[in-house]
């Protein structure tokens, strides 16, 4: 970590700051650019100066890591008196040249400079939105000056990067050269403006991209009414546009004093916390002891056969198709082969429509696929997925196939989302190549990759599977085996939680509605709907065999199929499904739902329970906290926060409570552990606190603590 400064015979001081990987301003990283900084200025021999990083990149912003030791106090130090009175109101001219990517600080002391000389394709953006605070050192303010309001508002609200090229027409970026010609064009640069041949530009007193008052008026305006509908539960997106205002009624200097206000707010809210804890969190499962520090190199997997193309074997097939890999997809007949790739193909111009995917790579994607119905094509495969219906024998039988029919390298993978991997594997000779990488559904949209591993899976076949994994740009998090795994282990009483509250007598749609409100994508209800109840059904009873102790018969779902609702597949469960409307809250469930009630008799005393809204969230997610408890006390995750990536990335847990088990220790154990002992002794089992959970709550030590720091009780 070092910041040099070297002047040139051309009196030109280049001073560059390097801090590996991606050049974060670290605390000494600042006090030492500030110094230079002052040593440039104060140096007669200096014309003018150069910023730029190390290791071809500018900088990718402030070191995040200084939000949770809790050192804040220098970012306003950072924000006033470096980039604003040190840099931009320097008496000697400063260039920023930024090859790679300026981000977040990163791209704000380059627009503290007064001219950006970039390399072609570098990234740049103001991300903070992303991480709960909104942009400081005067991003608010400047970015806004240099580009106009409209796209500037974009690329802070979205945290979206743009390319230099599209920096350099918009007027963020003054020049575009090769890598090799960076230093010396933004050298000249400088010279030139001490020369007066180019404008000294002071971005924070621009006014000419601002527009009239009632212009900027209209569009804060607007950013505001779309921000309250996409971002409903992220306050910092309002506060993002509140100083932004009051940039343009006030000023440039009282913005980026308001800023520093809101950002020194916004940075120890729980919010930034949690996005922090996940940014954190998503890098950290890349590490996984004894795999990935093993020096083992990924072999390349470049084609692979699917078995099944139901929703899940279609969604995969996507990603692969979409990634670049030969796609080897088997079917029980042509009927349901042609079936498959219809629905392939429409998610493949749903990618296009969304913008995610070009025509021309759609064109090619499609071409991978090789529709099969026998083993013929598995020859040459280097990993089959079977994705076919939850039935063990089935599962076996079909194993027990590919282990004849595949090379013998060939990953056998499996996307059970339940059955236990050494039961569908216990028949082959290869188990050591047996692995699950289970998907979430829609496959090709959702972004977490569970790869499940028995005692016998090989580490090879895990690194292959991470890196074929980041090739489809999913989130590989390595889990251990058992049944549900680590999602849906931990997340199998979400739905048991739900329909227990109907059962005693609360509304379904209400329970949808706060948990929606909470912040996950849709409610325990609508989730159902859209799964569809056979899966629900067919992994409902894997869970009664393996935790009977917390397991209950709901007859809700049963009744549904009986009335002839089968959820989203036939328009009809809990919500009427209509094509080009929402979801409409289907009143004619509710007799379905009285009956259930009258089969289960949990109401006490044959009358609906009296819960606040605050308590139905409680009675929804503790009691998947508990059985998380469990997932993390049987070792199941290599760490406590890999639980809370997989949580956000595969049930869509809202990120900014930072994952099912940050978002409890902020809750507190003792408040769950009271409570669920409450509701245990009110409604039963299901409730009962897992012996960790209760520890913890006891010892007062965070669920998120490692488990060997955490004392035993002796009871
Ligand atoms: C005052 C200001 O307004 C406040 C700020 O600037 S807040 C920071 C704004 N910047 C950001 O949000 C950018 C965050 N970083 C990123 O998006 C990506 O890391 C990146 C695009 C820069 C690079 O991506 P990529 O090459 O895939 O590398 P990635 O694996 O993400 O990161 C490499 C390492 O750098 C670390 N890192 C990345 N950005 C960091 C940051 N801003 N602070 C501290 N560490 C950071 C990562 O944790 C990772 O560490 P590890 O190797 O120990 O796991």
């Amino acid at each position: 970590m070092e910041v040099k400064m070297k002047v040139g015979s051309d009196g030109v001081a280049v001073i560059t700051f390097s801090n590996p990987p991606i050049n974060a301003f670290a605390i000494p990283i600042i006090a030492s650019l500030k110094e230079k900084v002052g040593e440039a200025i104060n140096n007669d021999d200096v014309k003018a100066i150069v910023l730029t990083g190390k290791h071809g990149k500018f900088s990718g912003g402030f070191d995040i890591k200084v939000f949770q030791n809790g050192k804040l106090s220098l970012l306003t130090d950072f924000s006033i008196n470096l980039v604003g009175n040190k840099i931009e109101d320097a008496k000697k001219p400063i260039v920023a040249a930024i090859e790679g990517l300026a981000l977040g600080a990163g791209l704000e002391v380059a627009m503290g400079c007064h001219a950006r000389i970039a390399t072609p394709n570098a990234q740049l953006g103001l991300p903070e939105l992303s991480l709960g605070i909104i942009p400081g050192a005067g991003g608010t303010q400047r970015l806004p000056r240099l580009l106009g309001l409209p796209k500037a508002i974009e690329m802070m609200l979205t945290s979206k990067p743009i390319l230099s090229e599209e920096g350099k027409t918009l007027g963020l970026i003054d020049a575009i050269v090769p890598p090799q010609e960076l230093l010396n064009v933004s050298r000249q640069w400088a010279l030139d403006i001490v020369e007066e041949r180019k404008p000294w530009v002071r971005s924070l007193h621009n006014t000419n991209k601002i527009g009239s008052l009632s212009e900027a008026d209209e569009i804060i305006k607007v950013a505001r009414q779309q921000s309250k509908r996409i971002a409903p539960n992220l306050p910092h997106h309002q506060a993002c546009l509140d100083v932004i205002e009051e940039g343009i009624v006030q000023g440039g200097y009282p913005g980026v004093l308001k800023e520093g206000q809101v950002f020194g707010e916004l940075v120890v809210s729980d919010n930034s916390k949690g996005l922090v804890h996940v940014f954190f969190a998503q890098r950290a499962t890349s590490k996984v002891p004894n795999v990935t520090d093993l020096g083992i190199k990924p072999r390349g997997v470049k084609k692979v056969a699917i078995i099944g193309g139901g929703l899940m074997g279609s969604g995969i097939v996507t990603t692969l198709i979409v990634s670049n890999i030969y796609v080897v997809l088997k079917e029980v007949d042509s009927e349901y082969l042609q079936k498959a790739i219809k629905t392939i193909e429409a998610n493949v111009r749903g990618l296009v429509a969304g913008k995610k995917l070009a025509q021309s790579r759609a064109d090619k994607a499609l071409s991978m696929i090789k529709g099969v119905l026998d083993y013929s094509e598995f020859n040459d495969v280097d990993m089959v997925i079977e994705t076919v219906t939850e039935d063990l024998q089935l599962k076996q039988k079909i194993f027990s196939e590919i282990e004849k029919a595949c090379p013998p390298h060939c990953i056998f993978a499996t996307n059970t989302s339940a059955i236990d991997l050494d039961l569908i594997g216990e028949k082959l000779g290869c188990q050591d190549r047996v692995v699950g990488a289970h998907f979430f559904s829609p496959a090709h949209m959702m972004p977490l990759l569970e790869i499940v591993r028995t005692e016998k899976t090989s580490a090879q076949v895990i690194v292959d599977l991470m890196t074929i994994g980041k090739i489809m740009k999913k989130v590989p998090v390595v889990v251990g085996n058992c049944t549900g795994f680590a999602v849906n282990r931990a997340f199998f009483p979400y739905k048991q939680s739900a329909h227990m509250l109907v059962l005693l007598g609360v509304d379904l749609f209400r329970i949808d509605r706060l948990i929606t409100n909470f912040g996950l994508p849709m409610g325990p209800f609508q989730l159902e709907d859209l799964s569809g109840y056979g899966v629900a059904v067919a992994v409902g009873k894997e869970y009664a065999t393996a935790f009977p102790d917390r397991s209950f018969y709901s007859p809700v779902t049963d009744l549904l199929v009986k009335n002839g609702r089968n959820g989203k597949n036939n328009g009809k469960g809990y919500y009427v499904y209509e094509q080009g409307s929402k979801p409409k809250p289907d009143p004619l469930v509710l007799p379905i739902i009285e009956e259930s009630r009258r089969l289960a008799i949990l109401m006490p005393q044959g009358k609906p329970i009296s819960v606040t809204d605050q308590e139905i969230i409680e009675m929804v997610l503790f009691p998947v906290v508990n059985e998380a408890c469990r997932v993390i006390e049987e070792g199941i995750v290599v760490r406590v926060a890999d639980l809370d990536i997989a949580s956000v990335l595969g049930m869509g847990f809202p990120s900014q409570r930072g994952g099912i088990i940050f978002w409890a220790d902020l809750v507190g154990s003792k408040h769950i552990y009271t409570s669920l002992k409450n509701w245990s002794e009110k409604y039963g089992n299901f409730y009962k606190p897992s012996r960790f959970l209760e520890e913890r709550a006891m010892n007062g030590v965070p669920l998120s603590a490692p488990v060997s720091s955490a004392p035993k009780t002796t009871s």
